[in-house]
């Protein structure tokens, strides 16, 4: 069979899978878009295929070195968390899902790393028996990261805390949100910060939901947060972010990684977050109540490195008044 390689073309004997022509190649952990016989594959299933003689595979990857290379650039840009570096900057959450199946295809095509899971609404082992989202989620697969959603005030969260680092073997690592009422979901951040305190003082890792107030997410980082999230918007509203001036000062004063975390609606609010110079962005509600799942998960992802690409580039001045786009000295008539 002719295998086409950005082009250029391979002949290859025998019946192969995609996955085994992808590690012939050299092409493992590339960036690359497989089409089969003129239909293109799915990017989380086309490894599984089977080839036949007589099929057409054509692979396209990301060339490294020079121009090409600075297009891929956010995929050696890792930002890092609690001692460990990650370099999806896109951190999802397990609620809302239609099912298991769903929950699973949507966080692989987010390319997500660090999920997050609502300790007092998800089976991970305290209801043996039932189905556990950790059988779709492997632990050894991605970082887990407990939340206290549901929590209305600091003993509730830090018993939430605590009963995490038992159902996972003693996991540090948490996202605690401390909530003031269920119209608004804002956080308590009273009751933030106490809950905060305790349990850095256990030994905690806190990843902690604030709102979009500078000064609450500089106490919080001072209370010793490794990571501060102010919300775009309220809790699955997926209203975008509203105040970006807010969450820029709380971004150029942090020494912590500034993740926004709930409210983002489409791939432009995340790409938003990013611009304004955020770690990462953690979202559920977008993703889960998209028309397509998977689809919205892939563009949340897509968004997300755009947004960061532009960070690093740097934005062009805004300027009140036009500025021609060709040279305007020298005119040849
Ligand atoms: C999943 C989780 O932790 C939520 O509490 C989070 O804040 C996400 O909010 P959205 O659902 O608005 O993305």
């Amino acid at each position: 069979m002719i295998v086409y390689v950005n082009g250029e073309s391979h002949e290859l004997s025998g019946d192969k899978k995609v996955s085994d022509i992808i590690e012939n190649l050299g092409l493992t952990g590339k960036r690359i878009a497989v089409e089969l016989n003129k239909e293109i594959l799915p990017f989380d299933q086309y490894q599984q295929y089977a080839l036949h003689n007589g099929d057409r595979l054509e692979i396209v990857h990301a060339i490294g070195g020079g121009q090409a290379e600075g297009m891929f650039q956010t995929s050696n840009d890792s930002f890092t968390v609690a001692g460990k570096a990650y370099t999806s900057r896109l951190l999802v959450g397990t609620g809302k899902y239609k099912d298991l199946e769903e929950t699973r295809l949507a966080i692989a095509a987010s390319g997500a790393e660090i999920v997050t899971v609502a300790i007092r609404r998800t089976n991970i082992g305290q209801n043996p028996g039932e189905p556990n989202l950790l059988d779709v989620i492997p632990p050894d697969k991605y970082t887990i990261l407990p939340n206290t959603a549901g929590c209305y005030t600091a003993d509730e969260a830090v018993r939430t805390c605590r009963l995490a680092r038992e159902l996972l073997g003693g996991h540090k690592l948490v996202k605690l949100e401390v909530l003031a009422d269920q119209k608004t979901l804002f956080p308590d951040v009273a009751q933030t910060f106490v809950a905060a305190e305790l349990l850095v003082k256990e030994g905690f890792d806190v990843m902690v939901y604030t709102n979009d107030d500078p000064i609450a997410a500089k106490r919080l980082e001072d209370i010793g947060c490794v990571a501060v999230m102010p919300l775009a918007a309220p809790i699955g509203s997926g209203l975008g972010i509203r105040n970006p001036y807010n969450i820029l000062t709380i971004v150029e004063n942090a020494n912590v990684p500034i993740l926004v975390d709930a409210g983002v609606g489409t791939a432009s609010d995340a790409a938003i977050a990013m611009e304004l110079g955020c770690a990462g962005v953690l979202m559920n509600t977008a993703i889960a109540e998209a028309k397509n799942p998977i689809l919205m998960a892939s563009a949340m992802k897509k968004g997300i490195e755009a947004g960061r690409e532009a960070f690093l580039a740097g934005r062009m001045p805004r300027k009140r008044f036009a500025s021609a786009s060709s040279p305007i000295d020298g005119l040849f008539f």
